[in-house]
């Protein structure tokens, strides 16, 4: 479990949106979403299929633009009127691990985790084969450099994205599902190794993911997105919100149990 942190304050947010509507063809999926994630925090941000966590997190990163509000990410408005440009300095301060790991299969596993360093800086290729060195020994990889990425199992493909996203040394990372399609203990591995990124390099982290032993496990704030809402329908402590919340959506995604919902659902028809 993360260490005790005074609660996050807007103020001292390193992500932020402010009303952020968000969707497709002038469709919006979520609509007037604020909240924030602190500096060194990691969140995580949950729902069922389809409500719109995805989309969120295209948002936080500049891939859609917003249909509405601000998005406030490591310090760089990207939703502004300067977008272009804020999008372009905000990229170098994230990183993002995308839920397939989005490995190219005809690259080694070091020539993936050296293309956001050749392609956004301009370091000799003797430094750049030694940070390639650093990040997948931070993984647990290093001697794995020259694999390509179909001879790995699931699991090491994720940790060789993870190093990939982390090439940079971003201030956030971002993550899509990082267990999705990993057995329980290579997932409980993921985790364990999210949580020492965390700890030793102060990385702030916001983490999509439907695992309530991740949740639990990774974070100390839940952001809660449901289809109906468009938008936050909980957040907190994803063990106060598993134990104490009275919402029979919240309840029924914490206790995997669907009939919370039905039950809940009968109760509020006449
Ligand atoms: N490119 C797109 N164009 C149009 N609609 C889209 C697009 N991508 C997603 N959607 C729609 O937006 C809604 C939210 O999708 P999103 O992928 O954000 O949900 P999610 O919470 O991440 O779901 P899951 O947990 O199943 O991955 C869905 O109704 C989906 O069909």
């Amino acid at each position: 479990m993360k260490d005790e942190k005074a609660p996050a304050q807007p103020e001292q947010a390193i992500v932020r949106t402010e009303n952020l509507t968000v969707g497709y063809g002038g469709t919006p999926i979520l609509k007037g979403v604020t909240f924030h994630v602190a500096e060194g925090e990691i969140v995580t941000i949950l729902g069922g299929s389809g409500c719109g966590k995805s989309t969120l997190l295209k948002a936080l990163i500049g891939l859609l633009p917003p249909l509405e509000g601000s998005v406030w990410v490591a310090g760089y408005n990207i939703a502004g009127p300067d977008r272009e440009t804020a999008l372009e300095a905000a990229r170098k301060k994230i990183g993002v691990l995308f839920q397939s790991g989005a490995l190219l299969g005809s690259f080694t596993l070091a020539d993936n985790v050296a293309l956001p360093l050749t392609e956004f800086t301009d370091l000799p290729g003797a430094l750049i084969e030694e940070i390639v060195h650093t990040k997948l020994e931070a993984v647990g990889l290093a001697d794995y450099a020259h694999y390509m990425p179909m001879e790995l199992s699931g699991g090491m493909r994720k940790r060789a994205a993870l190093a990939r996203a982390m090439a940079l040394d971003p201030q956030i990372l971002f993550c899509d599902e990082p267990s999705a399609g990993l057995d329980p203990v290579t997932a409980a591995e993921l985790d364990s190794l999210l949580l020492n990124l965390n700890e030793a390099l102060g990385i702030t982290m916001v983490v999509i993911t439907h695992e309530l032993a991740s949740i639990l496990t990774i974070s100390r704030r839940s952001i809660m997105l449901d289809k109906e809402a468009k938008g936050i329908i909980a957040q907190g402590s994803p063990r106060d919100l598993m134990e104490r919340s009275e919402d029979p959506k919240v309840r029924a995604f914490f206790h995997r149990n669907p009939e919370l919902l039905h039950t809940a659902a009968k109760a509020a028809s006449p």
